[in-house]
């Protein structure tokens, strides 16, 4: 079976009432192919303003979730809170908390199982800095963060894995079609080898890094593309037409 195409908008640490409002209305009128999943991931102080005012179709996600399911843990979220108040997603693993917030593998891994086993769908995310790059190392970081999460996960199918090369998040540096796919690919395989076939079939990997409206529908053509997580793009108007790329998937 096809895997169905997957776009997710994370809004990160952007927005106000008004402005998430205003893309809350922009994406309840606008006409969304209905053969992609849509999720959106606002700040988390938004995440009630938008479950409620958004259609039903487009799900919403926490960008952050912790590793308990309740205690004196000041400041942070349970999967159990969020998928009481009908979040079904969280982010685990992004770049920015590795790096700004210093998480490491093994913590990441933790929320992402917390996650899993309060009742979420987790978008896992990976990927590799400009150094690890030009050292040659992507497939060998990329492979040993998804190690981590094996390591406390069994079940892959509530798992969306995104592919963020460190060094084309924010910068307007997309990696190339043939760099995308390489990795996606390498990461199916990796999948098929210490997962499962069917993990390895049936797990969305969608790309993250400058993602945009004039440079999706090329990337969505690639054979182990299955959709994109968008930063900066997901606040504008045509985040519309990254939701609809597939529409011109060959
Ligand atoms: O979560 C999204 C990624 O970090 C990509 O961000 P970006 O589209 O602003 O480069």
């Amino acid at each position: 079976m096809p895997r169905q195409f997957f776009v997710g908008g994370n809004f990160k640490m952007n927005g106000t009432i008004k402005s998430i409002t205003d893309i809350i209305h922009n994406l309840n009128q606008a006409p969304l192919d209905p053969g992609t999943e849509v999720v959106i991931a606002p700040p988390g102080l938004f995440l009630l303003l938008v479950r409620e005012h958004l259609k039903p179709e487009i799900e919403v996600c926490a960008q952050n979730v912790f590793d308990k399911p309740n205690g004196a843990f000041t400041g942070e979220i349970s999967a159990e809170q969020l998928a009481d108040a009908k979040i079904g997603w969280s982010l685990t693993g992004h770049s920015e908390r590795r790096v700004v917030l210093g998480e490491s593998d093994s913590f990441i891994a933790s929320k992402t199982a917390a996650a899993l086993s309060g009742g979420l769908n987790v978008i896992f995310c990976c990927g590799e800095t400009l150094d690890q790059r030009e050292a040659n190392e992507t497939i060998k970081v990329v492979t040993h963060q998804l190690a981590a999460v094996k390591e406390k996960t069994k079940d892959w199918s509530k798992i969306v894995i995104a592919y963020e090369p460190v060094w084309a998040i924010g910068t307007g540096k997309v990696a190339t079609t043939e760099q995308a796919q390489e990795v996606h690919a390498a990461i199916r395989k990796w999948l098929a080898e210490e997962v499962s076939t069917a993990a390895a079939d049936e797990t969305r990997i969608i790309y993250g890094g400058s993602v945009t409206e004039k440079n999706c529908a090329e990337l969505s053509q690639q054979a182990d593309v299955d959709g994109f997580l968008v930063g900066g793009a997901s606040l504008k108007p045509a985040f519309v037409d990254i939701i609809n790329a597939r529409q011109s998937k060959a």
